[in-house]
């Protein structure tokens, strides 16, 4: 079996025109996933009322009620719904695919410019070949940070120091299209508080300063679309992800009701999930859903994925509403930093991610303490 230091998902070197070579190329074993965990087939849709943004924030409080009892609903069941009449420039949106285009386009070795350095969550991955060794998801990412904080252009400041200043245009085009996100996002933070009769402005101000993550998915096509997966099950250890499905390429799926279910691309909507760090602030309220990314054998697949995540120094813990005798503490304060450290250099996310960085923050404070202890 050959060693793969990267793998050129880009597969240009294997034929791509399945009808002139009717024996499939295998692919290599690592991208295999078990039995239990490969994609299954035609898959019930699952149609999720939608939330109107614009009509939600425009003053009309019969709107607002109606949004606010709707989002409670799905937060308390699965944590994902779809938000249309969201405000987004569709030219920004349609930008911001097509220069994924001419990043991933590119071979391999200019790509490998910006890779992810071992340790830091930025950069461009090929096939995780360097970070897990089985399981590998079928795909390829950017993933960079968002900072809230308007004096800095961190976005269009990467893609100069990773790229060239070829890519300044590339940059500031992703760094309007992360202020748009933040700003769909604190809105949406706004309903949520709502909701969770938290006030409007509780969870706004908690991310105002945040220091997001985006992350362009570039899903190749795959010979073998039932072997392997784009995306693996997961939560999404993060407070709240807006995704964007490009055009008509089906892969998203969601598992509710004990059953994945597929997430129809609609390119006028953004897909919307709770993540484990929202689960927290919400007291284990508002769930995180369980969620995946298959491929196909047909097209390639795009997703843009915005992270809102909260800024550094801000402690995740839920207002104290949301803890009595009924709703005992279920997650310790933490700071992100400290679970996105977890989730890079010490367990790969899937559904239990947040409960296991409890236990393991349990241990490690644990540890230290005794250590302490010892030295007295
Ligand atoms: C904080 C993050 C880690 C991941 C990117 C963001 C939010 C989602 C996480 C991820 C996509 C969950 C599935 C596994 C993962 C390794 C992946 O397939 O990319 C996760 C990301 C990561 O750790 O790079
Ligand atoms: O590409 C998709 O549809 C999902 C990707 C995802 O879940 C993620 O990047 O966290
Ligand atoms: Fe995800």
């Amino acid at each position: 079996m050959p060693t793969f230091s990267t793998l050129d998902l880009n597969l240009r070197n294997i034929d791509n025109n399945p009808s002139s070579s009717p024996s499939k190329i295998p692919i290599p074993s690592q991208f295999v996933w078990p039995d239990h965990e490969k994609p299954t087939l035609n898959l019930p849709q699952l149609h999720m009322p939608s939330i109107d943004l614009m009509s939600a924030i425009s003053g009309n409080p019969v709107a607002l009620s109606e949004t606010c009892f709707l989002l409670d609903q799905v937060c308390r069941k699965h944590g994902f719904f779809i938000v249309v009449n969201h405000g987004v420039d569709a030219e920004l949106i349609a930008k911001a695919h097509e220069f994924m285009d001419l990043f991933f386009g590119m071979k391999v070795e200019e790509k490998q410019r910006a890779e992810r350095k071992v340790g830091e969550h930025c950069g461009y991955a090929n096939g995780f070949v360097g970070r897990f060794s089985c399981k590998l998801p079928w795909k390829e990412t950017l993933s960079f940070r968002y900072s809230a904080d308007c004096n800095r252009n961190v976005v269009e400041d990467y893609f100069v120091n990773a790229l060239g200043e070829d890519w300044r245009n590339v940059g500031k085009l992703y760094q309007q299209y992360c202020q748009a996100m933040s700003k769909v996002s604190l809105t949406i933070m706004e309903l949520l508080g709502m909701s969770l009769g938290v006030g409007r402005s509780y969870f706004r101000d908690f991310f105002e300063g945040n220091e997001s993550i985006m992350r362009l998915n570039y899903y190749p096509i795959c010979q073998n679309p039932d072997q392997t997966l784009g995306t693996g099950p997961h939560c999404d250890p993060t407070s709240l992800t807006i995704l964007h499905q490009h055009d008509s390429v089906h892969g998203l799926q969601v598992f509710v009701d004990q059953q994945w279910h597929s997430i129809p691309p609609n390119p006028q909507a953004f897909v919307v999930n709770i993540g484990d760090t929202f689960t927290a602030l919400s007291n284990g309220m508002y769930k995180s859903c369980l969620h995946r990314a298959v491929v196909n054998e047909e097209a390639v697949r795009k997703s843009l994925a915005f992270f809102l995540c909260p800024n550094e120094e801000k402690v995740v813990k839920p207002p104290g509403c949301l803890v009595d005798e009924k709703n005992p503490r279920i997650f310790p304060d933490f700071r992100w930093p400290t679970f996105l450290h977890f989730s890079q250099e010490h367990y790969r996310a899937d559904e239990k991610t947040l409960h296991a960085f409890s236990n393991w923050l349990f241990q490690t404070k644990f540890s230290t303490t005794l250590d302490s202890l010892s030295k007295c």
